[in-house]
């Protein structure tokens, strides 16, 4: 069963064995490696994130940082393992700057999740400042790193993020993502389930945002013939899958073992476009010059510099149409209300 897991892991790029010909060809040919942080380490979602990204071959170092004491044991405890990457776990006063020093890539699923009857915008007043002070730490400590934000609510943070980095002088839109892979995730499982093929083939682009009804699969582009019934269940399953897990862990938070695996897909795909130089495709929200909204997840190209380009959403029928019109006023206000954090948090603290 375990080996199953490992193999399917191995498939995705995930995993690889520890020390393969390839890890060692990596080490003897100089080939450029990656340090990557984790801020947000000791969590629910930092902890199996960060024992994916230690089995990660591309990663040479891999710093931790959370400001709960465990942090230091959490790296203790990855770094018994047999990998390429050498880890080193932060808390502390000070402790964010030497985490983040050199990074060329953070991951960012530091702040509270939800609780049943809460909805992502619900935390923004707590993660809000959380993810403004991390990222004006990441300008000062790797100003050219890439950014991945996992923190809810994605639809304002990643925005908040982008004022905060224009108030430092480093913004660079193309190294600046919202993680939406988890929808991308949840897409090709339940229709993968649906259409009873192999989930790993089955690709359906989600775009718009990562909130309830600013998540859109496009079932169009699946190939698949659905009942009407079908794409009304299949499209609000995939909108609401995050309170599907919220709801069965009764107030225990929300996903967290899906959102390391989806974070550490995305975090391969960033990496593999940096360090291979070969054009990516992935979904992410990022900047965007569509017109839906001044942050809008869609499929992207990534290469060395990160999002090289934007790809529009292709042709919608009638009834992703009307769904794509209903969502944009919600997904333009959660924009508009990062972006007005982020202004006032750069006048007031930086
Ligand atoms: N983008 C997505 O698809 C998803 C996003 N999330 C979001 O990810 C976030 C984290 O979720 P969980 O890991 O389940 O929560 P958690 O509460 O288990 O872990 C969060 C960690 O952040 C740490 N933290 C708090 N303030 C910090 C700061 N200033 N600096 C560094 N670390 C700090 C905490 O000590 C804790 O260890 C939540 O906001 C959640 O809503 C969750 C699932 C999917
Ligand atoms: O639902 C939540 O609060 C966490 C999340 O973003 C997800 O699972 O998609």
């Amino acid at each position: 069963m375990f080996g199953r897991f490992l193999a399917t892991k191995m498939q995705h790029g995930l995993l690889q064995k520890p020390m393969t010909p390839f890890v060692r060809m990596i080490h003897s040919s100089g080939a450029r490696l990656n340090k990557v942080a984790v801020v947000g380490a000791a969590g629910g979602i930092g902890q199996p994130l960060s024992l994916l990204l230690k089995l990660n071959p591309r990663v040479t170092a891999l710093a931790l940082y959370d400001v709960a004491p465990i942090t230091p044991g959490v790296a203790a405890d990855l770094s018994h393992l047999p990998t390429n990457s050498k880890v080193t776990g932060h808390t502390g006063d000070g402790a964010l700057a030497d985490a983040l020093k050199d990074c060329d890539v953070v991951v960012i699923p530091a702040g509270v999740p939800r609780k049943p009857g809460m909805t992502r915008d619900d935390l923004f007043n707590i993660n809000a400042s959380i993810v403004a002070s991390t990222i004006a730490q990441c300008a000062i400590s790797c100003p050219n790193a890439h950014y991945l934000i996992i923190s809810n609510p994605v639809n304002s943070t990643v925005p908040i993020a982008s004022e905060v980095l224009k108030a430092k002088k480093t913004y660079d839109a193309r190294k600046l993502y919202g993680v939406t892979s988890l929808d991308l995730c949840r897409a090709e499982t339940f229709i993968g389930e649906f259409m009873n093929k192999d989930q790993r083939q089955v690709k359906v682009p989600v775009v718009g945002g990562h909130a309830g009804k600013t998540i859109l699969p496009l079932l169009s582009h699946t190939g698949g013939a659905f009942k009407q019934e079908d794409k009304d269940a299949l499209t609000h399953r995939i909108m609401f899958g995050g309170d599907e897990v919220v709801q069965a862990k009764q107030g225990g938070g929300s996903a967290t073992l899906s959102m390391a695996y989806a974070g550490a897909r995305f975090t391969e795909s960033v990496l593999a476009a940096i360090q291979d130089g070969k054009v990516v495709e992935e979904y992410a929200f990022v900047e965007s010059k569509l017109g839906y909204a001044p942050f809008f997840s869609s499929k992207v190209s990534l290469d060395k510099g990160g999002v090289k380009e934007v790809h529009d959403v292709g042709a919608l029928d009638d009834f992703e149409k009307k769904l794509f019109e209903e969502m944009k006023p919600e997904l333009n206000a959660q924009v508009e209300k990062g972006i007005a954090f982020g202004k006032k948090y750069a006048e007031e603290k930086l």
